[in-house]
């Protein structure tokens, strides 16, 4: 049996779920593309290869052997895209939260029941469809969780926004001795430069104390304001919306100490070695094609 155990975004990983790239089908149409970065590298012809974006999850699977972490992959489903585990499911404390994800993306949980079946299933969280929550709009911080949403009445036909109202209430109900503090994010449908996909495609902790920023990713200033207070604004490294683009927020924590990050941020890995991380470099950029990254690729089961 797997005993779960993540409380905060940072502390010392032991084992994840990592997506695969593989049998990731052919080149989807317009239409069946659910981000605008896919859409904009579909029009123009540079949809990542299958084979390009293998070799990056290896990169990133050679990282977790080097530090002896236990990782799971999904069960390869043909011609499926199953590169992005963050969002399907996600563990607060000893709870698996299994989440009500796009249906575009619904077989992918299927892909992963065997490490479900490990975990005790007084610990598997499950919910109704009208609670949506995908993994890349929640995380730990302390006592609090970290929910983005989107609460605008357009929100169905709004295919970037994930994580309803019903969804943040639940979680709530589920943490009530949490801080749960939702963020209202900023959308688009069409422009990636606008889109704050997830919170983790505008945000993420980092060490202790620290964070990785994109303000203009908040709809509101005041939620801005509430996390400048909480973390300090010179422990944020604010980011661009070119930044944000390139999934500048989207590095992944093994560590306190140790943060994986795409081997081309060279303003962010500067500052993070400059803080006293160990940066560990990977090639990720075709994944980030997708509008997901280091993060969005992960779903740790175990930390410290
Ligand atoms: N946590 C994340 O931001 N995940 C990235 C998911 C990207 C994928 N193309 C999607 O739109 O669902």
């Amino acid at each position: 049996m797997i005993k779960l155990n993540v409380q905060d975004e940072t502390a010392r990983l032991r084992a994840v779920v990592l997506g695969t790239a593989c049998s990731n089908g052919p080149i989807p149409t317009l239409g069946e593309a659910y981000d605008p970065k896919s859409i904009e590298n579909i029009k123009a012809g540079t949809y990542p290869t299958e084979k390009d974006m293998v070799l990056e999850m290896e990169a990133l699977n050679s990282i977790f052997k080097k530090y002896d972490i236990k990782v799971y992959r999904p069960n390869i489903i043909e011609n499926y895209n199953q590169i992005f585990s963050r969002d399907i499911a996600f563990v607060v404390e000893d709870k698996l939260i299994i989440s009500n994800i796009l249906p575009d993306r619904e077989k992918e949980v299927e892909a992963i029941q065997y490490v479900i079946d490990e975990v005790e299933s007084s610990k598997i969280i499950t919910t109704t469809d009208d609670v949506h929550f995908e993994g890349g709009d929640v995380m730990l911080w302390n006592n609090h969780i970290f929910i983005g949403t989107y609460k605008e009445d357009d929100y169905a036909d709004i295919i970037t926004a994930r994580t309803n109202m019903k969804g943040v209430n639940f979680i709530k109900n589920l943490f009530p001795n949490k801080i749960v503090k939702e963020f209202d994010l900023v959308k688009s449908n069409t422009n990636a430069k606008l889109n704050a996909l997830h919170l983790d495609c505008c945000f993420q902790p980092v060490g202790k104390n620290k964070a990785i920023i994109h303000k203009e990713g908040f709809k509101n200033e005041e939620d801005y304001e509430f996390l400048v207070n909480l973390f300090g604004i010179e422990n944020l490294f604010h980011i661009s919306a070119d930044e944000m683009y390139q999934m500048f927020s989207n590095v992944f924590s093994i560590s306190p100490k140790v943060v994986v990050s795409e081997q081309n941020f060279t303003r962010l890995n500067t500052w993070l070695r400059a803080q006293g991380f160990i940066v560990e470099e990977v090639p990720y950029a075709e994944i980030g094609k997708q509008e997901g990254l280091l993060r969005c690729s992960t779903m740790p089961l175990i930390r410290d």
